[in-house]
Formats: structure tokens, C-alpha cells, sequence
């Protein structure tokens, strides 16, 4: 689900073209093999949908404007993950509210698109990421690439902080995380097990130590999630207590579920190292739990 404006937009597109929304330079496409709206503000993908289909992210239609963050699609949470280590600084890192270039758009890559993303500046001493997006009629995957182009080992966390657009959350079943280890952030980091199938009935904040796949089940369709790079799959949503960018009619429209490097599986990068973040979105057809 995505704002009136960007729906306006991308049916007054073939091909692709350059638009502006709330104060952000968008790349937006719409081709035979389905549409995508891409924000600079962010390196920040906000919409994508197969031919025909409803999209498979969500973007609140009340935004915040730059240099804030956007809420929807899919936050780049770089190079940490949640709180800066050292207290200082801001929420989910520098990546989200950062300018990014588009380097590159391949059109006719397996039947459909390949973007290449790096930040206008350098966001890190020695760290440096870069984002690359494959999208056609069958998946979505997305990589986030960091190369160590210093001299001392890094701490690197990140998350990949995915928005599904879901018709009711409270409908949703997500497949894939029975018996994973999880750190409860509303219960002060407290440790549990999952117990099969996980549903959402009101407030999740949930780090799961996990590398599987999953299937996010809302009811109407059946995405299937997979990853790689990452042992943490976080679950989030507000529940009843809603960020100020969110309106309340738009309170069950979405599931956050986000590959990430977290405090349970943070990557050590050597000098000369190379780490990828991905997740690879696509439909499932058949029941796994
Ligand atoms: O409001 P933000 O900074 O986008 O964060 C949203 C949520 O992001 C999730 O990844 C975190 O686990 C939550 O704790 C957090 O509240």
C-alpha cells in the first residue's frame, strides 16, 4: 500500500523518469514487468509490485520531510543496528537520512531491473556501503554491501528494516522462526523461544536468532522472506502506540520483518574484508508449518 501521490505518479509513467514527493528525488518506474519507486533521500526503496499486483510494502502517506527519516518501504539501518554503541548519534545509523547517487539502472536484467546505489558522501572512517535492487515479475531482493577500505577491525550492525504492506496485521502468521532464540526489547531484552507459527496481537519488538527463511502469510498471499549475511530477523510494530508519521487508519497495514546483523550476531570486518547483507523476497505457494 502506498500513498495516493506515488500511485499518481507511477500511472502517469512508462518507462522510467525522475519525480519529486515530499521533498525527495524519487526514481520511478513503471514497465511491463511491474513498478518501483526508489527515494535518493535514504537510498530508499519505497514501493514495489509485480505486474497486476498490490505492492508488497507499505509507505506511510504522512511522512516526515528530509533530512528525516521516511517511514515504509525499506529503511537502510546502517552501520548500526537500534542505539549507537557509544550513545552517540542517532537511531538505525546514518544510512536512512543520508543522500544517495544512483550509479547504474540495468533495464532488461532477467526480465526486468537491476539499481546500483552508493551515498553522496562518505558516511564512515573506513566503512563503506554500497546498494544494489534486482526486481522483476517474480522476487525482489535487495543486497547491502560494505567494504573495509581501512586499516583496524569494525563493528559492523545493519538491518535491512523492511515495511510488508498487509491487508490486517493481526491476520498475519509468519512461517519459519519455531524454536528460534529471541531477545524480547519490550521485556527489557529478555530471552525466549519461539513456539511455532508467530502472530501479531498487538506491540512486537523482537530480535529472533535466526538464518532461515520465512514465509510472512497475510492472509491473501504468501510471501516467502530469505536471507543472507544475517542470523537476526527482527519483528516489529507499534501496536497501539503509533510513531507521529503514522496515521491511525494505516495502524494494520503493515509487518515489519527485517534481515539484520545485530548485539546477537555483529559483523567483525577485517581490513580489505568484504560483508553482504541480502534478502530475496518472493511468492510462496505451498504450506511449510
Ligand atoms: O522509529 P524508528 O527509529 O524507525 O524505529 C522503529 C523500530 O525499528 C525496529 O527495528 C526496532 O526493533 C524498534 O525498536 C524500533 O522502534
Amino acid at each position: 500500500m502506498i500513498p495516493d501521490a506515488l500511485s499518481e505518479l507511477l500511472s502517469a509513467t512508462q518507462g522510467q523518469r525522475d519525480a519529486t514527493w515530499q521533498g525527495r528525488s524519487l526514481l520511478v518506474i513503471n514497465d511491463d514487468w511491474g513498478q518501483l519507486v526508489l527515494s535518493r533521500h535514504g537510498g530508499h526503496l519505497l514501493h514495489y509490485a509485480p505486474a497486476g499486483e498490490r505492492g508488497w510494502l507499505w509507505t506511510t502517506s504522512t511522512p516526515k520531510a528530509p533530512p528525516e527519516a521516511l517511514r515504509g518501504g525499506v529503511p537502510l539501518c546502517w552501520p548500526w543496528f537500534g542505539e549507537p554503541e557509544d550513545g552517540k548519534g542517532q537511531m538505525h545509523g546514518l544510512a536512512r537520512t543520508a543522500n544517495w547517487r544512483i550509479d547504474a539502472v540495468d533495464e532488461d536484467v532477467e526480465g526486468g531491473v537491476e539499481i546500483h546505489l552508493s551515498p553522496e558522501a562518505r558516511l564512515h572512517d573506513t566503512l563503506a556501503p554500497r546498494l544494489v535492487i534486482h526486481a522483476n515479475a517474480q522476487r525482489l531482493a535487495m543486497e547491502l554491501v560494505t567494504e573495509h577500505i581501512g586499516e583496524t577491525p569494525v563493528r559492523l550492525t545493519q538491518a535491512l528494516h523492511a515495511y510488508f504492506a498487509v491487508p490486517d496485521t493481526h491476520q498475519c502468521r509468519i512461517e519459519g522462526l519455531g524454536g528460534a532464540r529471541y531477545l524480547d526489547k519490550l521485556a527489557d531484552y529478555a530471552e525466549a523461544e519461539q513456539t511455532g507459527v508467530l502472530g501479531i496481537r498487538g506491540a512486537l519488538d523482537r530480535i529472533h536468532h535466526s538464518s532461515r527463511p520465512l514465509v510472512l502469510d497475510d492472509g491473501h498471499r504468501r510471501l516467502r522472506i530469505a536471507k543472507q549475511g544475517s542470523d537476526s530477523t527482527v519483528v516489529w510494530h507499534p501496536g497501539d502506540k503509533l510513531p507521529g508519521d503514522i496515521p491511525e487508519r494505516e495502524r494494520l497495514n503493515f509487518i515489519c520483518i527485517e534481515p539484520a546483523c545485530t548485539r546477537l550476531d555483529p559483523v567483525w570486518l577485517a581490513p580489505g574484508a568484504q560483508h553482504v547483507l541480502s534478502m530475496h523476497i518472493s511468492p510462496e505457494t505451498s504450506a511449510r508449518e
